[in-house]
């Protein structure tokens, strides 16, 4: 694997096709690394389709999906630079969060005291040190998901995916998230995409948009001219112009 300093995308897209029996997606796209992307466009525009296009949930009918100037054809999501957080049901329900977070570690939880110890402090990172033994149904969704946060931190992929991470929380909670989120990119220098119907999150957050429209990505721009624009209604309606 090349690091993620070595190469001048961290995903690259080149011609990729998705065929749905009413609908094709299109995507087209270069990625550079270290930076906090996010992904907006109105429902049914694409945003997940192209995320499992990248995580490898979804294999295209044609064309090639890079990550970090390697080929992902044929590699299975486990085998892919990547993590993913989705929206809810992150983790196992019958476990509890350090158990969950070793996950990431070690699928088969043969974990070692440095692993362990790992685990704690990536606990400790998303501000829930302590809350090791607690089983995930007894965790706030704000705690749940910090919980996802901590395994993906374990796993020092250096692609996160995040799909409406925040979507459950409340508006204090999610300014907290964003907060952390912010701190763990500058620690871990990774590249991060994140789905967002909240301009807040744009604004406050991203240093560039991807913009998908009807299964086609229509802008890809730097977050201060995405704000700006105002030629395309699409945008104009997500920035609340309308
Ligand atoms: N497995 C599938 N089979 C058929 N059509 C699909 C499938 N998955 C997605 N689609 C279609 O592809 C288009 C894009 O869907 P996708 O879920 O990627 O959009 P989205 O932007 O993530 O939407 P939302 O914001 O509502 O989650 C939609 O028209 C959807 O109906």
């Amino acid at each position: 694997m090349n690091s993620p300093a070595s190469v001048s995308a961290a995903v690259s897209l080149k011609d990729v096709e998705v065929r749905f029996e009413t609908t094709t997606l299109m995507f087209d796209c270069v990625i550079p690394p270290g930076q906090i992307v996010a992904v907006a466009g109105a429902s049914g525009s694409g945003k997940s389709t192209l995320f499992n296009v990248i995580a490898g949930f979804e294999e295209p009918g044609q064309g090639a999906v890079h990550i970090l100037g390697e080929d992902m054809a044929a590699r299975l999501p486990a085998e892919r630079p990547v993590s993913v957080i989705f929206q809810e049901h992150n983790l196992f329900v019958h476990l509890d969060a350090a158990t969950n977070v070793g996950f990431g570690i070690n699928p088969a939880l043969r974990l070692s005291a440095v692993d362990r110890a790992k685990v704690a402090d990536a606990l400790k990172r998303v501000g829930l040190d302590g809350f090791g033994g607690r089983l995930a149904p007894t965790l706030s969704g704000g705690e749940r998901q910090r919980v996802a946060l901590a395994r993906a931190l374990v796993r020092h992929r250096p692609l996160l995916l995040l799909d409406e991470p925040f979507a459950a929380l409340d508006p204090g909670m999610r300014a907290e998230m964003r907060e952390l989120l912010r701190d763990l990119h500058d620690e871990e220098g990774n590249t991060i995409l994140m789905i967002t119907h909240h301009p807040d999150d744009v604004r406050l957050l991203a240093d560039s948009v991807l913009f998908l429209d009807r299964g086609r990505i229509i802008a890809h721009d730097p977050v201060d001219r995405f704000v700006e624009r105002r030629d395309i209604t699409a945008i104009n309606r997500f920035l609340g112009r309308e």
